[in-house]
């Protein structure tokens, strides 16, 4: 068929129908949507939901209002000024602001209209603040009479110090020793760069958030960061390591990247004020990261030390998996890790080996011979042959030549509705190495699940005109890029999907997964399926988004719900979660360094894993070089 470019007016969108309308017969049938007639093609394609309406955020609110949930409702609008920019934000604040305060005015009933119309901007200026967003002002809106300030999180001192004191005697050998040469150095007032050596399970997070709470029992700042957003849920107070150093986003770092925290800003003031930073999951960050953070504290700081003297723990396990490198080698992946950065000499290193989960789990004959096996596994130190293929006991594999159904009934023995069927997605997953089997497997999942199907094609775009001819709409629907939502959406209610963008974190950041309650048009209800912030009820918009990915021919915009089934995760999107059933499928085998050792750690009992291969053997790729580094 013949491309046409916008610019030809009726005939591009006739064109748009003819692709998506079945045997059409006249003009009119093409223009037929439901039993309406429309005026023209254009009109025809908007009832088919083909464009993106000018209204699209005023339709999304709408709907929204529904739910009746006005706090989920302030919510979906800052995500829609940050994400969407709008161009009339304060067309949507007037045409909603009753909605926006309904619960505000139940609660206030003392208040005058205005004041609880500045309760609502005060409420959603800090949202627009958590979420790394602008002032109301700039999408609009009216200021609010207070502008809340970006800061650390406040912790209550009593609290904080109730957990030091119930913790600290529980500590282990091994944790008190580095709680012991932490908080030296905090007592002291002397700088200090430590590294949790931690396996899954050896306590490490139990023991960072003793050490938090010690730094902030004495009404001091402590930072919990991680390199991904779901790492970041598990400590309190944590965030990513981007959002709090504003460590520069980009596919191809460079050295001289800086961290856009300004001298007179507040995130600068916080640095300076700062005594303890935590750095989770260090084994996934990228060393310039790192570096850059360096550069940025050394100079708020003004002390030309590492990391401008501020007492630095850093966790994490080199034998799962190492910062993404795309197109990368195994040196590139290699030069990408911490262990390769010159400032890793200065880091004191402390290993915690002791298995605590070991030591509560009631069968500890067979968790000891699973724990001895991932630890085989992560180090490479297992028996391998010349395909670097390991064996796995017996038990925990599924043949590849059964049908995919085997894994999938282990993991989930039933889809039917009831009670605890929530609380299944929260604690088992699928894992596989690679996004093509992710995708089999979740659609076939979901042709498993029960209720009514809905779909939802994305409004696809390219940002400039002229290639729009070259890159028409059927072609664009087809492109896919990691991390971004597909083109057709099918969605079912109570099915999970996992966010793919970092719209709030620690609540709502990549990884998390969701379930969902309801589908409408323009809008999804959904809940935290996981995690802290489980039950937590939220609305989600379709969102303009741009893939990332260069290799990409054309640069163009999706606008879609940033979601995707998850009954089935790769294992890099694992990573950081805790699981207690597991499935691995692995009938194409793992790729990279650290993957069988991070899908299989993910379970805490072999009892509860299976692995689907062909035969008894599978890849185990790990890196020496890492290890003995680290
Ligand atoms: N000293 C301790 N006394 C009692 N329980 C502990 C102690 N240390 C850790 N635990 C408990 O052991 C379990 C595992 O600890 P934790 O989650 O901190 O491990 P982890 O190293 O962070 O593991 P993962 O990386 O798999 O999340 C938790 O239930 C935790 O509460």
């Amino acid at each position: 068929m013949y491309t046409v470019s916008p610019r030809a007016g009726d005939l591009f969108y006739v064109r748009m129908l003819l692709l998506n309308v079945r045997g059409p017969t006249s003009f009119e049938a093409l223009q037929t949507v439901d039993g309406v007639v429309h005026p023209s093609a254009k009109a025809a394609c908007m009832a088919l939901g083909l464009l993106q309406r000018d209204d699209h955020w005023r339709r999304c609110l709408a709907e929204a209002v529904q739910s009746r949930m006005p706090r989920a409702l302030r919510h979906l609008l800052a995500v829609i000024l940050i994400w969407g920019e709008p161009e009339d934000g304060s067309d949507l604040w007037c045409s909603f602001a009753e909605d926006l305060s309904e619960d505000l005015r139940f609660h206030h009933r003392d208040l005058s209209t205005e004041e609880i119309t500045d309760l609502a901007l005060r409420e959603l200026q800090s949202m627009l603040i958590s979420m790394g967003g602008r002032s109301l002002p700039e999408y609009g809106l009216p200021a609010a009479s207070v502008t809340p300030q970006d800061g650390p999180m406040q912790f209550d001192t009593v609290e904080q110090a109730l957990i030091t004191e119930a913790r600290l005697p529980m500590l282990t050998d091994e944790q008190k020793a580095v709680y012991e040469s932490v908080t030296q150095n905090l007592v002291d007032g002397t700088s200090g760069l430590h590294f949790l050596d931690a396996p899954a399970g050896t306590g490490k997070t139990f023991l960072l958030e003793v050490l938090l709470a010690f730094v902030r029992s004495r009404g001091e700042v402590a930072l919990a960061v991680a390199a991904s957003g779901i790492a970041a849920t598990l400590l309190p107070g944590g965030q990513t390591a981007h959002s709090t150093f504003k460590i520069p986003i980009r596919a191809i770092r460079s050295s001289k990247d800086v961290c856009a925290v300004g001298a007179q800003s507040k995130q600068a003031a916080v640095f300076r004020t700062v005594r303890l930073i935590v750095w989770d999951e260090i084994s996934m960050t990228n060393r310039k990261d790192l570096e850059a953070v360096d550069r940025c504290l050394r100079d708020v700081r003004k002390q030309d030390v590492p990391f401008g003297g501020v007492v630095f723990v850093c966790a994490g396990d080199f034998r799962q998996l190492l910062p993404v490198v795309v197109h990368g080698t195994r040196a590139n992946s290699v030069m990408a890790c911490v262990s390769r950065s010159p400032l890793w000499k200065f880091f004191r290193r402390h290993r915690l080996t002791r298995n605590i989960r070991l030591l509560s789990s009631s069968d500890s004959a067979t968790y000891l011979r699973y724990t001895e096996l991932l630890k085989q596994i992560g180090s490479g130190t297992i028996e391998q042959d010349a395909e670097e293929k390991v064996s796995l006991p017996a038990e925990i594999i599924i043949s590849a030549e059964a049908p995919l159904n085997d894994l999938i009934n282990f993991v989930y023995p039933s889809f039917e509705a009831s009670v605890e069927r929530d609380g299944y997605f929260a604690s088992r997953a699928i894992l596989a190495p690679y996004n093509d089997s992710v995708d089999a497997i979740n659609e076939t999942c979901l042709g498993m699940f029960p209720g009514s199907l809905r779909e939802y094609r994305s409004i696809d775009s390219v940002a400039d005109e002229d290639a729009a001819t070259h890159f028409p709409p059927e072609l664009l629907n087809q492109l896919d890029a990691p991390n971004f939502p597909i083109h057709l959406l099918r969605l079912k209610v109570g099915m999970p999907v996992v966010l793919l963008r970092n719209i709030n974190p620690p609540r709502l950041c990549n990884g998390t997964r969701l379930i969902i309650l309801a589908m409408g048009e323009n809008v999804l209800r959904c809940k935290i399926a996981a995690g802290q912030f489980t039950e937590d009820e939220i609305l989600l918009p379709r969102i303009p988004l741009i893939p990332s990915n260069a290799d990409l021919p054309v640069s163009f915009k999706r606008l879609q719900f940033p979601v995707k089934p998850s009954f089935c995760l790769t294992i890099h999107k694992s990573q950081g979660q805790s699981l207690d059933t597991v499935g691995i499928d692995l009938s194409v085998g793992c790729f990279t360094h650290g993957q069988l050792y991070t899908a299989l750690s993910r379970a805490k009992n072999a009892a509860n894993v299976r692995v689907r291969i062909p035969g008894t053997r599978t890849r185990n790729v790990v890196f020496p070089e890492v290890l003995t580094e680290d």
